[in-house]
C-alpha cells in the first residue's frame, strides 16, 4: 500500500478515535488488573473471581462501543477504499510512542473487520503481521520507579537484607507472619540449584515489577542470574489462617513455570503498561512456550488469539500433511479433527445428535463459555472460538470431508470465496484446543503392554499414574465447583507434562446445581431383577454409585482406583463438598505439588494455604 498523500480529515478523525477506544479499553482493563493486589490484600476470594471471569468481557465491548462511535460519528462503512487506506497509515503514526502497539494494532483489526463487510477488506486495510516494533519499548517515567522488571544486586553477606528489599519493594499492605524466615527458606531451597558456589560478577536476582494474581495466590515471578547461568523461580504468596502473609514454596525451572502458566487455568491479573516486555520476559523463562500462550495466561486473549492465528498460518505455509479425524472415540456431539502436525485439535459441533444428548448448539456453547470464564484449576483445557475460518481444501482428507458433510453440513462451505483461484474448506464455528493424549487411549497403551508382559513396570506405572491423576481431576474439578456430568476416561486427556485435563463440556454442571443421591432400595423382586432403571431421576439427580461399573470394568484400574479414590463413589463426598462451597468456602487447589510447599514445623497447622 503506497499512497501519495494523506490529505483526509475524515481518515485522522477516524483513526484518532480508534485509537481513543483503544485507550479506554487497556486503561479499564488496566485498572481492574491493579486492582486485584488490593482484592489479594482484603482476601475477597470471591470478588477476585468475579472479576476475572468479567474481565474477559471487556475486549468485545470496548470493540462494540468503538464501531458504533465511528458509524454514528463518521458513517465508517460508508467510506470508500482511499479513506480506509489512509486510516491505517494514519493509525500506525499514532502509534509511534504507544506501549501497548501490538494490542492496539489488534484493536484495530477488530473494529475495521466488524464495520468491513469481509468481502471489502483486504489484508491491506488490516495489520497481517505487526507494523511497529515491540523491541525496547520502555516506560516514559523519567524517574524509572516503573520499570517492567527490578534487578537486584544481593553479595553473600546482603542476600537476605537484599531480598527482603524485594519481596517488600510490592507494597502488600499485609504484614508477613515471618518474612526472614521464608527468605531463609527461598535461599536454602535456591543454593542447590546452582553449578557454582561462587557468585559470578554479574550475580542478580530480575523480577517482573507487578505480582501476578490469580484466586487466592500472588506471585513473585524472576529468574536468578549467575555467570551464564539463569534460573527462572516464581514464589507463591498466601495468607495464613490469621490472614498475615507467606511465601509458601520455591518453583523453580521451566517445568514447574510451564504448570503456573498452563492453559489449563484461569488468567492472571497483572498490573502492567507494557505487556510485550512482560511476554518478553516471561519467553525468556519459558523459550518453547509460544507467545500467544503468554498473552492468553495474561488475560489478553484476543491478542492471544492473534498470534496463534499467525503462527497457525505460518505452520500450514511450512507443512504439507493434511486434516484428518481426530484419533480416539469419535464424539456424540462435537465433531472432532486435527492436523498430525500441529498439537492442537479442532472441533465442530455436530447438526444432529443421538437421542440421549439432550441439548442444542446454543447450550453446548454456553458450556464452553462457563469453561472459559471459570477457574479451570489445571484441569479444564481453555479453548480459542474462531468463526468464518478458512483452510485450503486440498489439505483436507476426502474422509474428514465426508464426515463434517454427514454431521455438520450447517458448518461447512466449499468454495473460492476471496476469488484467489484456489478452493477452500470455510467452517463457521469452531473451537481449537491442545492437543492431548486420549485417557483411554493411553490406559489402553499400558493394558496392551501389560497383556504382552504382565511385568512391565512401566506400563504399570502409567495405568496407575494414569488413573490416580484422573481422580485427581475430578476432585479438583468438585473443588472448583465443576460436575464434569460425563466423567468417561475418554473424556479426559493427558497433557505433555502427564497431568489429566478434562475436555468434554457439553455436559458439565455446578456441584451446587446438582442433586447427588443414593440410588434408592428396590421395591420388590422386579426391580431388583430388572436391568433398566426402575426409580425415578430428576434432570439434576447424580447417583455417584453408578459411576463404578462404566469406569472400573478393568481389575487393574478397580483396584488402584479403590486404592486412591474410593470416596468419589460415595454420595457422602459430592454432597459434602457441595455444601462447603455453599456455605460461601473458596478451596485450595495448588498449580504446584504441595509436596513443594515449605514446612513451617511450628507454624504449620495454623497456615491455611491457598492458591
Ligand atoms: N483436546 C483433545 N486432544 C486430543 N483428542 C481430543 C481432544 N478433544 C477431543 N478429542 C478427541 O475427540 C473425541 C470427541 O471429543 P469430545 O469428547 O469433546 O466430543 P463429545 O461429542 O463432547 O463427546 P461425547 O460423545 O462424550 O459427549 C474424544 O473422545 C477424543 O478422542
Amino acid at each position: 500500500m503506497l499512497l501519495k498523500k494523506l490529505d483526509s480529515p475524515l481518515a485522522f478523525d477516524i483513526a484518532k478515535a480508534m485509537i481513543d477506544g483503544f485507550n479506554r479499553h487497556y486503561t479499564l482493563f488496566r485498572t481492574e488488573s491493579a486492582r486485584a493486589k488490593h482484592r489479594f490484600e482484603t482476601q475477597d476470594w470471591h470478588g477476585q473471581q468475579r472479576a476475572q471471569r468479567e474481565r474477559i468481557e471487556f475486549y468485545d465491548l470496548r470493540v462494540r462501543e468503538c464501531s458504533r462511535r465511528l458509524e454514528r460519528e463518521f458513517k465508517a462503512h460508508e467510506q470508500p477504499m482511499e479513506v480506509w487506506e489512509q486510516v491505517k497509515l494514519l493509525y500506525i503514526g499514532l502509534l509511534v510512542n504507544h506501549r501497548q502497539p501490538e494490542l492496539a494494532e489488534t484493536f484495530f483489526n477488530s473494529v475495521t473487520t466488524k464495520i468491513l463487510h469481509r468481502s471489502y477488506f483486504q489484508n491491506d486495510f488490516i495489520f497481517v503481521r505487526p507494523a511497529i516494533s515491540t523491541e525496547y519499548i520502555e516506560s516514559e517515567d523519567p524517574r524509572r520507579t516503573d520499570t517492567t522488571f527490578r534487578s537486584y544486586y544481593p553479595q553473600r553477606e546482603t542476600i537476605v537484607s537484599e531480598l527482603r528489599r524485594m519481596i517488600e519493594d510490592f507494597g502488600l499492605r499485609v504484614p508477613f507472619e515471618d518474612l526472614d524466615r521464608d527468605i531463609h527458606f527461598v535461599f536454602e531451597a535456591i543454593r542447590p540449584l546452582f553449578d557454582h558456589v561462587h557468585l559470578r560478577a554479574n550475580f542478580q536476582v530480575q523480577v517482573l515489577s507487578s505480582l501476578f494474581y490469580r484466586n487466592k495466590g500472588a506471585y513473585v515471578v524472576g529468574k536468578v542470574i549467575n555467570g551464564f547461568q539463569e534460573l527462572p523461580f516464581a514464589l507463591p504468596i498466601l495468607h495464613n489462617a490469621q490472614g498475615q502473609l507467606v511465601i509458601d514454596a520455591l518453583l523453580h525451572g521451566e517445568d514447574d513455570l510451564l504448570m503456573l502458566f498452563s492453559f489449563a487455568r484461569a488468567y492472571f491479573m497483572v498490573d502492567m503498561e507494557i505487556p510485550s516486555a512482560y511476554v518478553q520476559f516471561l519467553r525468556s523463562m519459558m523459550p518453547r512456550k509460544p507467545r500467544a500462550e503468554f498473552y492468553n495466561a495474561l488475560g489478553l486473549a484476543k491478542q492471544g488469539k492473534t498470534l496463534f492465528y499467525r503462527d497457525f498460518l505460518y505452520h500450514m505455509r511450512h507443512s504439507t500433511d493434511r486434516f484428518r479425524i481426530a484419533p480416539g472415540i469419535k464424539g456424540m456431539v462435537m465433531l472432532v479433527f486435527d492436523l498430525p502436525s500441529f498439537p492442537f485439535v479442532f472441533k465442530l459441533i455436530k447438526d444432529y445428535y443421538p437421542p440421549q444428548k439432550d441439548t442444542t448448539r446454543e447450550q453446548i456453547r454456553g458450556k464452553y463459555l462457563l469453561v472459559k470464564q471459570h477457574d479451570r484449576v489445571g484441569r479444564m483445557a481453555d479453548t480459542l472460538e474462531f468463526s468464518e475460518v478458512a483452510f485450503p481444501r486440498e489439505r483436507f482428507t476426502d474422509e474428514l470431508i465426508a464426515e463434517i458433510e454427514k454431521f455438520a453440513p450447517s458448518q461447512l462451505e466449499i468454495s473460492d470465496r476471496d476469488g484467489d483461484g484456489r478452493t477452500e474448506v470455510i467452517l463457521k464455528h469452531v473451537y481449537i484446543e491442545r492437543r492431548m493424549i486420549p485417557l483411554n487411549i493411553y490406559l489402553q497403551e499400558a493394558f496392551d503392554a501389560l497383556q504382552k508382559d504382565p511385568n512391565d513396570a512401566r506400563a504399570r506405572r502409567q495405568l496407575e499414574h494414569a488413573v490416580i491423576d484422573y481422580g485427581n481431576a475430578i476432585k479438583d474439578l468438585v473443588a472448583a465447583n465443576i460436575f464434569p456430568g460425563d466423567m468417561l476416561w475418554k473424556n479426559f486427556g493427558i497433557t505433555r507434562h502427564g497431568k489429566v485435563v478434562f475436555y468434554d463440556y457439553d455436559e458439565i454442571e455446578y456441584v451446587t446445581d446438582c442433586n447427588f443421591r443414593r440410588v434408592p432400595p428396590p421395591r420388590n423382586e422386579d426391580d431388583e431383577m430388572s436391568g433398566e432403571i426402575w426409580y425415578s431421576v430428576g434432570p439434576h439427580d447424580v447417583f455417584p454409585e453408578t459411576f463404578g461399573p462404566f469406569l472400573l470394568g478393568n481389575p487393574l484400574v478397580r483396584e488402584v482406583f479403590m486404592k486412591h479414590h474410593a470416596d468419589l463413589l460415595d454420595v457422602e463426598f459430592w454432597q459434602s463438598h457441595k455444601e462447603r462451597i455453599l456455605e460461601g468456602h473458596v478451596y485450595d487447589v495448588f498449580p504446584y505439588d504441595p509436596e513443594r510447599r515449605f514446612r513451617r514445623e511450628a507454624t504449620d497447622a495454623r497456615v491455611s494455604t491457598s492458591i
